[in-house]
């Protein structure tokens, strides 16, 4: 009897900024424990798996030269982590994954997460398991602290690593705009920079996130604007002070506000309307201050498959200035 081969399964997964984000002191474990809103936004990967005689990953666009392909992979990592919850053979899972990367590598925007947070719903699709988004949750969580948000999308409030969710109200749509730096900044070595930081002095901190959700629920970009707050950014800009220079630049271009994504360099500028976005992508992308402009809107949803019940509309358009 021949083996039925089940078609690829293709998954969108959408790049995410943070707010707010509120970093506490240095835990035992070597996190630290967090309070933050993050936003997925429109900016996506899209990750294709496929059932294969020859198991691997292929990486396509966006920072494509900086991903590993092998076990390093976050995919690759997710795709063992999921064959292990259920029971598959792990030693050498017969998928291959095709990573197409619209999100910057290295950039502060979850862009590996987004990818481990696709493999698992791609391969939960592809298998056919009978396993929810709650249930893969705790599998993603394993992966690193980013990845259950990447499942869900939307707004949400992330606590512990950032890998506890509650979902936020968001009125409206908010429209971004993002400067991708010439190289990126490794994770690790921005919370690193922030202890030294916090031994040496005592930087500035973020308050309350209340005020953030209330101006989500309001819808109202400028009251948004004023409240975007990250405790990351002063260790990003202190080990890449060519961003305090990028951040000025998108505020002179006539965003409301701007942020570093995260841990960066990518930064964020909020803009009124989707018009202004454009306009400020414009003059952005022309004053030399960083590799590549992009404009976004969020919030969007989390990981969907391509084409699947979820997913009556085509890839959100991603405007390159
Ligand atoms: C800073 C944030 C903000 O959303 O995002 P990025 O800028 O990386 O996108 C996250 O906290 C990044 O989450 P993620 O990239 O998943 O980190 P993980 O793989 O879990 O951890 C990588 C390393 O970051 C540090 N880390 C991460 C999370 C956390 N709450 N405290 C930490 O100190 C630790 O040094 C850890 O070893
Ligand atoms: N699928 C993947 N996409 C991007 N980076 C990956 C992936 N798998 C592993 N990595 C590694 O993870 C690091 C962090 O990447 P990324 O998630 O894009 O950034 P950030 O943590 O700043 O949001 C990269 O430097 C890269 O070496």
């Amino acid at each position: 009897m021949l083996a039925v081969v089940p078609p690829p399964v293709t998954v969108r997964v959408p790049s995410k900024i943070n707010l707010h984000l509120s970093v506490g002191d240095l835990r035992s474990d070597g996190f630290h424990d967090l309070v933050t809103v993050f936003q997925a936004l429109s900016l996506v990967d899209e990750v294709t798996v496929a059932v294969t005689d020859d198991p691997g990953v292929e990486v396509y666009g966006e920072g494509q030269d900086s991903v590993p392909t092998g076990a390093n992979n976050l995919a690759w990592r997710a795709v063992q982590a999921l064959a292990a919850y259920v029971g598959r053979d792990e030693s050498e899972p017969k998928v291959r994954v095709v990573l197409r990367k619209g999100i910057p590598v290295a950039g502060g925007m979850a862009g590996g997460s987004a990818d481990a947070a696709a493999t698992l719903v791609a391969l939960s699709a592809l298998w056919r398991l009978d396993i929810g988004r709650d249930e893969l949750a705790g599998v993603a969580a394993k992966l690193g602290s980013d990845v259950p948000f990447a499942l869900y999308g939307g707004t949400a409030l992330g606590t512990g690593r950032g890998e506890q969710l509650v979902p936020v109200l968001s009125r409206h749509t908010f429209h971004w705009v993002l400067a991708f730096d010439q190289r990126g900044l490794s994770t690790p070595r921005v919370y690193g920079e922030l202890d030294r930081l916090r031994e040496a002095g005592d930087p500035p901190r973020v308050g309350s996130h209340a005020p953030v959700v209330e101006a989500l629920a309001s819808g109202d970009p400028r009251q948004l604007a004023l409240l975007l707050g990250n405790d990351l950014q002063a260790a990003a800009v202190s080990l890449r002070p060519g961003l305090r220079r990028t951040l000025r630049a998108g505020v002179n271009a006539g965003a409301l506000a701007g942020t570093v994504s995260g841990s960066g360099p990518t930064c964020a500028f909020l803009c009124a309307d989707a018009q202004s976005a454009v306009e400020v992508a414009a003059e952005l992308a022309g004053a030399g201050v960083c590799r590549t402009v992009r404009v976004a809107h969020g919030p969007v949803p989390g990981a969907r498959v391509v084409g699947g019940e979820n997913d009556p509309r085509p890839a959100p358009p991603q405007v390159h200035a």
